[in-house]
């Protein structure tokens, strides 16, 4: 095994720990072969950025950002090809890999703009001496991906970190090295000094390798709340490490009355199936209201779903779903909903897997009202849970009933009806009539209880990629005005 597949202070190396291969999941391919990095690579990796790490920091800012610009136009030039690697590595449609590139280019001058408005340099006059807030960076931080946006949401941490003045060590998914190995080219291309970012690659293993290295001054994760939940065990009685986690949820999705059925279907459907449920954000749970308006809607969002086209991310048309991220994903999303089945639940919508040895699943939706004790779990793909309802307090107290809350959102035509909502409902990401995917890069990403620890990113990255300094400063040292009681001079 000799593939070049570790990024080493500035060096592309061969994996010292066990092979493992990322597959095509649309066509059942393999298409990338590499040697994980062993413990002590990953050791290396932390060296290497602890010894780029002064340098780094020391250089003033517009540097630093002028390697990221240079990054983001480079993006920019290779958009089709990364777009076709993500769309290889994940099964996600060319259409949609093409925006998660484009939200890429973007975060680079987002990043500037948040990087100076929450943690530029403030002076306070004061008498007889100047005060400033001014931020440092942490110095070596880990950046861990998940594989459904794994180019976007890594980029999301290491953009804001590099431009801080931190150095970082990356460890992508393992089911999606490649794309992460065309980023890395792509910022080493930029003229990124070496050391200041490394690329270990690996399955668990590696990961639990740099999550435990005593060399981190902090760690970036996004990906389920398992593992997240683990990091946040694993770094208890460690205040000074800076841990920011992004992770799953069981997110709600309330209608009370809306007029426009197409138009509230069509935000349903871009909530729930968009990246084949594989997103964070995705509605988990439709609460509808019982009766006939909330049966009307059921009707029509069922016709729509059935139509969804689902296909290989290269086909033509493109289709609105693409493959899952594995076979494994899919059976698992055919199981979750069996056993919703079991527990009392009604099949609106068959999901299936479409073919063997592929991700490619259709679309389900299941009538889970009668289930007693509905599993708080988030089932990561495209399985809707339809709940009903007869009062909006009873939906609130229903959508509420979770360890999670990350996104939420309310279909309604009724001012009052969202005034209540957003009183009550507990999430990061609260939406009124839109989908409740799509979250902007220029606004706080983030949620609370399970999913998240009140580190929010996007917009607000900047605060967590460096720290506050608070200074009190006069040129010369000086005799105060008046002299404190009990001192002579
Ligand atoms: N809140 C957010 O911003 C987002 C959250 N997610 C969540 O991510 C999940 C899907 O992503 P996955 O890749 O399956 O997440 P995952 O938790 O399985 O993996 C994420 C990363 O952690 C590493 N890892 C796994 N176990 C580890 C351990 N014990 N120690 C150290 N590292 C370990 C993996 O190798 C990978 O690099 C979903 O639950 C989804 O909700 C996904 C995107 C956005
Ligand atoms: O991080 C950002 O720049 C904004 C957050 C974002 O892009 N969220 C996406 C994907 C998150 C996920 O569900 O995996 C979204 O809200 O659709």
């Amino acid at each position: 095994m000799t593939e070049a597949v570790q990024y080493i202070n500035g060096q592309w190396l061969a994996g010292e720990g066990e092979a493992f291969v990322s597959l095509d999941p649309a066509k059942n391919e393999e298409i990338w072969r590499g040697a994980a990095a062993g413990a002590e690579q990953v050791a290396e990796a932390i060296a290497a950025a602890r010894e780029a790490s002064v340098p780094w920091a020391e250089r003033p800012v517009e540097e630093r950002l002028a390697i990221a610009k240079r990054y983001a136009e480079l993006l920019n030039e290779h958009k089709d090809s990364l777009a076709r690697v993500i769309a290889r590595e994940t099964g996600k449609p060319q259409w949609e890999t093409l925006t998660e590139v484009a939200a890429m280019v973007g975060k680079v001058g987002i990043s500037e703009k948040a990087y100076f408005e929450r943690t530029g340099t403030v002076e306070n006059p004061i008498p007889g001496a100047r005060a400033f807030v001014r931020h440092k960076p942490h110095g070596v931080v880990a950046v861990f991906g998940p594989y459904n946006f794994p180019g976007h949401l890594p980029n999301g941490h290491i953009v804001p970190a590099l431009i801080a003045g931190n150095t970082v060590v990356f460890k992508p998914s393992e089911l999606t090295p490649m794309v992460a190995q065309e980023m890395v080219r792509l910022w080493a291309q930029a003229g990124l000094p070496a050391g200041v970012l490394n690329l270990v690659q690996g399955e668990v293993a590696t990961g639990k390798a740099l999550a435990a290295h005593p060399g981190l001054d902090g760690l970036f994760f996004t990906g389920s709340s398992r593992t997240g939940n683990l990091l946040h065990s694993q770094f208890s009685g460690q205040p000074g490490k800076i841990l920011a986690l992004e992770m799953g949820g069981n997110n709600p999705l309330v209608v009370t009355r809306v007029e426009d059925v197409d138009a509230a279907v069509h935000t349903i459907v871009q909530s729930a199936f968009i990246t084949s449920g594989q997103r964070c954000t995705c509605s988990r749970r439709l609460l509808l209201p019982k009766g006939e308006a909330g049966d009307r809607l059921l009707a029509r969002l069922i016709e729509v779903t059935r139509a969804i086209r689902v296909g290989r991310y290269d086909a033509d048309p493109q289709p609105f779903m693409g493959s899952m991220i594995s076979e494994k994903a899919a059976k698992s999303m055919v199981a979750a909903q069996a056993h919703l089945l079991a527990l009392g639940g009604e099949s609106l919508l068959m999901l299936k897997q479409l073919q063997a040895g592929t991700g490619l699943v259709s679309p389900g939706i299941i009538d889970v009202t009668a289930i007693g004790e509905l599993p708080d779990e988030e089932y990561f793909g495209p399985l809707l849970q339809v709940i009903r309802y007869t009062e909006l307090p009873e939906a609130l107290a229903i959508a509420n009933n979770t360890r999670y809350g990350l996104s939420a959102g309310l279909l309604s035509d009724s001012q009052e009806d969202w005034d209540y909502f957003f009183r009550r409902i507990r999430a990061g990401i609260v939406n009124w009539n839109k989908p409740i995917t799509g979250a902007s890069s220029a606004a706080p990403f983030g949620g609370i209880g399970e999913s998240g620890n009140h580190r929010a990113s996007a917009y607000y990255a900047a605060d967590y990629c460096a720290y506050p300094v608070a200074s009190v400063e006069d040129d010369r040292v000086t005799m105060p005005a008046s002299l404190s009681p009990g001192l002579q001079f």
